[in-house]
């Protein structure tokens, strides 16, 4: 039987793509404005995965021409110290966006620390005015990740109007907003969950899937409709047979990839757009505050 592969939505050439965008923007305005864009990303203990990912995102902000304000805090910061280190945050000039790298560990409140992050200085989007704002679809800071996905589905042109979305996870940071979007741009949405009966049944009827649910080969070819566009948000680092360490989304990608007609690579997807989304944020308030 011939099969055919599902061509690749590469959210790495578009992030590149953003970010060269986003570099001339900032080179035009900055001498105007008397400052770069400033963006603060709070990390609190030593989770090696959220390490990486803030290094990430301070060279892809040194790049286009973003001030790092980044915080690394150890393990046992209390809650009054992140506080006041916000509302500073909050007040400073130079700084447009703020970020707390999640998960923070337990004995912190993640919901009362982004509370207390000023809505226009919300680079993540997870602030309630924010959420609230996407509930209304009111102009507002979006959720980097489900931004960067409508983001990507918009430069390969995917048709949404009218068409089935299946969202596999209902966290505040990717499945809810991430169906919201959906929403809003005329798809019909279904959201999965971990106490969803017959995830395949499911997931087979979606035009649209999105798998944000953290779980390696959550998704096989035969939960996929055949010409589905097909997304991964999740990033697993999982041991490899050989005793590598790689990455790996929430799909059974190459098997996957003979079913889809679209499909998003892990690395190289989803995680790149969420970084050039928080970028695109962070220069949005600088923009929105110098603009008068
Ligand atoms: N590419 C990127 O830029 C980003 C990637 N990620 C990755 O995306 C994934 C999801 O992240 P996040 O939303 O923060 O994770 P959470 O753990 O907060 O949420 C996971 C969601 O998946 C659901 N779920 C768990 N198991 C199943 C199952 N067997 N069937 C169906 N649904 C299930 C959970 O359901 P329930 O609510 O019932 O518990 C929950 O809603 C992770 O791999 C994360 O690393 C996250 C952010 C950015
Ligand atoms: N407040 C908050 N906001 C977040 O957006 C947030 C968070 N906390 N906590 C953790 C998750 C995870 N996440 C990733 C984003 C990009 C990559 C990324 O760039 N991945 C590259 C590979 C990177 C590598 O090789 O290590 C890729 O997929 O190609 C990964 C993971 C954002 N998150």
């Amino acid at each position: 039987m011939e099969t055919k592969t599902a061509k690749i939505l590469d959210g790495k050439a578009l992030a590149a793509k953003i970010q060269k965008e986003l570099a001339a923007t900032i080179a035009e305005v900055q001498p105007k404005i008397g400052r770069p864009p400033g963006l603060a990303v709070l990390m609190v203990g030593d989770n090696p995965a959220s390490a990486a990912y803030v290094s990430n995102k301070e060279k892809a902000c040194a790049k286009v021409g973003i001030a790092s304000f980044g915080k690394h805090f150890p393990t046992h910061t209390n809650q009054t110290e992140l506080e006041e280190v916000i509302a500073e945050l909050n007040q400073d000039q130079r700084v447009d966006g703020i970020l707390v790298q999640l998960p923070l560990p337990n004995h912190l409140d993640a919901i009362s620390l982004l509370h207390k992050i000023a809505p226009d200085k919300d680079a993540d989007g997870l602030h309630p005015v924010n959420l609230g704002r996407l509930v209304r679809t009111e102009a507002g800071l979006r959720s980097c990740t489900p931004a960067g996905v409508m983001r990507l589905l918009e430069e390969y042109k995917i048709p949404l109007v009218g068409k089935k979305a299946v969202v596999v996870g209902r966290s505040i940071l990717v499945g809810k907003p991430m169906a919201l979007m959906l929403l809003d741009a005329d798809a019909t949405v279904t959201i999965a969950h971990s106490r969803t009966q017959n995830l395949k049944t499911i997931t087979q009827n979606a035009d649209i899937l999105v798998a944000a649910a953290g779980i390696p080969r959550l998704i096989t070819a035969d939960m996929v409709k055949p010409g589905a566009v097909v997304v991964d948000v999740g990033i697993n680092r999982v041991t490899d047979s050989s005793g590598k360490s790689r990455l790996v989304g929430d799909i059974d990608f190459a098997p996957t990839a003979n079913v889809a007609e679209y499909i998003t690579p892990v690395p190289g997807g989803i995680g790149p757009m969420t970084v050039a989304m928080l970028l695109q944020n962070t220069v949005s308030s600088y923009l929105r505050t110098n603009s008068n």
